[in-house]
């Protein structure tokens, strides 16, 4: 297995508030990664640090290769009061390479539609971003981060709130994109997702709890003491 991203020893955070303690994990190349634990145990930050939008405080951080990672939010408030059809939210996945004052080229427009129509959102191409449904924003916001093209994609939760026929598209698109050579980290709250990656990370309070092949790592006792469940009577 050759890694994409490793971390070492790796601390990051917030001002005043320290969140992930000394983490020492490894991301596989062409393959996806699912990144599971509670509520506040720290999965949006390891997104944000591994596409370097959240710096380091102590370790290190490397990638294999030099591009850009794609990082695929959920929905925020600012970009759905923003004027912008969904054309222009996945033409804006271009503005990394195209530069954001640079007309798109004839295949940055082919990606675009490309992306959008994987994602089975051609027909709300010229509507409002501000006025579809979650499920609609969420496929919009995935195309965006195909639309980029890059090495390495980030999705935090990209599941969430979705029907099972959206999110069995999106478990398709990415494994499509894993096969083709995209190495993918998802951060989801979906253990039968987790599941069905390749290589799963658990953490907790900010810490890696374990990682490893699915069925190594998410055995019921971890998931019980993890999530700290009762056990079943
Ligand atoms: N912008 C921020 N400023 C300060 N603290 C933050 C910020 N974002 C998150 N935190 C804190 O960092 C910790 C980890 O948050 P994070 O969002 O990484 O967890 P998570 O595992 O993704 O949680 P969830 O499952 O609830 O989405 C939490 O204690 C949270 O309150």
């Amino acid at each position: 297995m050759q890694p994409q991203v490793v971390l070492d020893r790796v601390s990051a955070g917030y001002a005043n508030r320290s969140v992930l303690k000394q983490l020492t994990l490894c991301v596989p190349s062409f393959a996806i990664t699912a990144v599971v634990g509670p509520n506040g145990s720290g999965k949006s930050t390891l997104l944000g640090v591994i596409a370097g939008v959240i710096p380091v405080t102590g370790g290190s951080l490397e990638h294999r290769t030099p591009g850009r990672p794609s990082l695929v939010v959920q929905r925020s408030k600012a970009a759905d009061a923003l004027p912008l059809t969904v054309r222009d939210a996945v033409a804006m996945g271009r503005w990394g390479r195209r530069g954001l004052w640079r007309g798109l080229s004839r295949r940055d427009r082919d990606v675009v539609d490309a992306s959008m129509d994987r994602l089975g959102i051609t027909s709300l191409a010229h509507r409002q971003l501000g006025e579809l449904s979650g499920g609609q924003r969420q496929r919009a916001l995935v195309a965006q981060g195909l639309a980029q093209e890059a090495d390495l994609l980030l999705l935090d939760e990209p599941s969430t709130g979705l029907d099972a026929t959206a999110r069995r598209l999106i478990a398709d698109v990415l494994a499509e994109m894993a096969a083709q050579g995209v190495t993918i980290v998802q951060v989801t709250h979906d253990l039968e997702a987790a599941g069905a990656a390749e290589h799963v990370v658990v953490l907790q309070e900010g810490r890696l709890w374990a990682e490893g092949a699915p069925v190594e790592v998410l055995t019921d006792r971890a998931v019980e003491r993890v999530w700290r469940l009762p056990g079943r009577v």
